[in-house]
């Protein structure tokens, strides 16, 4: 994946980065959000209806193997899994095409972000990061996109697999005829969402979330459902904060099964680095700002982790 020389999207890279560390500490090997996480490996096996949308080669293939990346969120590697700071929770996936050739689905527990772009999602972390918790309030009730997606940060899985998960940045499909459409990716559950409640929440450990997870594979495959809801002409593509009408079209891409957990887990997690742009035919980035953004952040930002020295 290649690091854009755009000067200006490099600048507010590192900027963010600084703020982050600002945050959070500096935690070397670490992401600087989303560090606690864990890989699971498993299969994509694509719907019938995968080819309307894209041409894509794990929507044609049988399956697909992929790498699966679940996390908490926060720079901060020993979060206990029941901080309500740890909401969102992450989810990256990897359809593994060939050697060294993939591409990614990058998505989060809020179907919400609090910026439209770099710059204000820089404003929104210096805002909600001041000391005094009136000018958070101050902030937060000033900011509309700031409210709308701390409004949605609260519930708490039981589970990483009870869990739904939102790429909200629109991406472009293309299919076989060249049609072409835009659409959102949710992550679904098979076994359905499933929230605790606040006393539930405080009775757990520290490490329920990525316990559990063990658990749950030795009974059978962790399912999940990979759909896009569709944009109709008219609908805003670029702006991962409004939201389209409930009523698009939603169409069933496939379906993952997890099957296992990666042995060398603290390694590959420091190796691998998951892409925000597809770089794939059959699924090209919309013109959504955050998207360039994010592709150099993750890139300058998991090459760092990859030469910190062992932990
Ligand atoms: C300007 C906007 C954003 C910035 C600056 C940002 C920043 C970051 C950074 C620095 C990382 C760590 C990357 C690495 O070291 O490998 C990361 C990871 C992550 N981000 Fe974002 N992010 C943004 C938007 C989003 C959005 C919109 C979502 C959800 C759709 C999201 C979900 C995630 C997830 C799930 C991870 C963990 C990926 C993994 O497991 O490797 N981020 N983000």
């Amino acid at each position: 994946m290649p690091l854009t020389t755009d000067e200006k999207v490099l600048a507010l890279s590192e900027a963010l980065l600084k703020e982050f560390e600002t945050i959070f500490g500096l935690h070397p090997g670490f992401r600087p959000v989303h560090a606690k996480g864990t890989l699971l490996t498993g299969t994509f096996t694509p719907s019938k209806d995968a080819t309307w949308l894209t041409r894509a080669p794990h929507a044609t293939r049988e399956s697909t193997p992929v790498t699966v990346r679940f996390s908490d969120s926060t720079g901060i590697p020993l979060i206990p899994d029941n901080d309500p700071n740890a909401n969102p929770r992450g989810i990256a996936i990897r359809f593994n095409l060939a050697e060294h050739v993939h591409t990614d689905i990058i998505a989060h527990s809020a179907n919400a972000f609090p910026a439209s772009n770099g710059q204000e999602f820089l404003e929104f972390l210096k805002g909600v990061t001041q000391s005094d918790p009136a000018k958070v309030q101050e902030f937060v009730g000033s900011h509309p996109k700031a409210l709308a997606f701390v409004s949605v940060l609260g519930p708490t899985p039981s589970s990483f697999a009870r869990e739904n998960y939102f790429g909200l940045t629109a991406m472009k499909f293309i299919n076989k005829d060249g049609v072409s459409r835009y659409g959102r990716y949710t992550i679904a559950p098979e076994a359905g969402e499933d929230h605790l409640d606040p006393a539930a929440v405080a009775s757990k450990g520290p490490n329920y979330l990525f316990d559990e997870l063990a658990e749950r594979l030795a009974k059978g495959p962790i399912k999940l459902k990979v759909t896009v809801q569709v944009a109709e002409d008219g609908d805003n593509v670029n702006d991962a904060t409004v939201h389209w009408p409930a009523e698009r079209k939603v169409v069933e891409v496939g379906t993952i099964a997890l099957t296992e957990q990666v042995a060398d887990d603290a390694p590959e997690q420091k190796q691998i680095i998951f892409d925000p742009i597809p770089r794939v035919d059959g699924i090209e980035p919309s013109d959504d700002p955050l998207l360039e953004l994010r592709a150099a952040v993750y890139l300058i930002s998991g090459r760092r982790r990859r030469t910190a020295p062992a932990q």
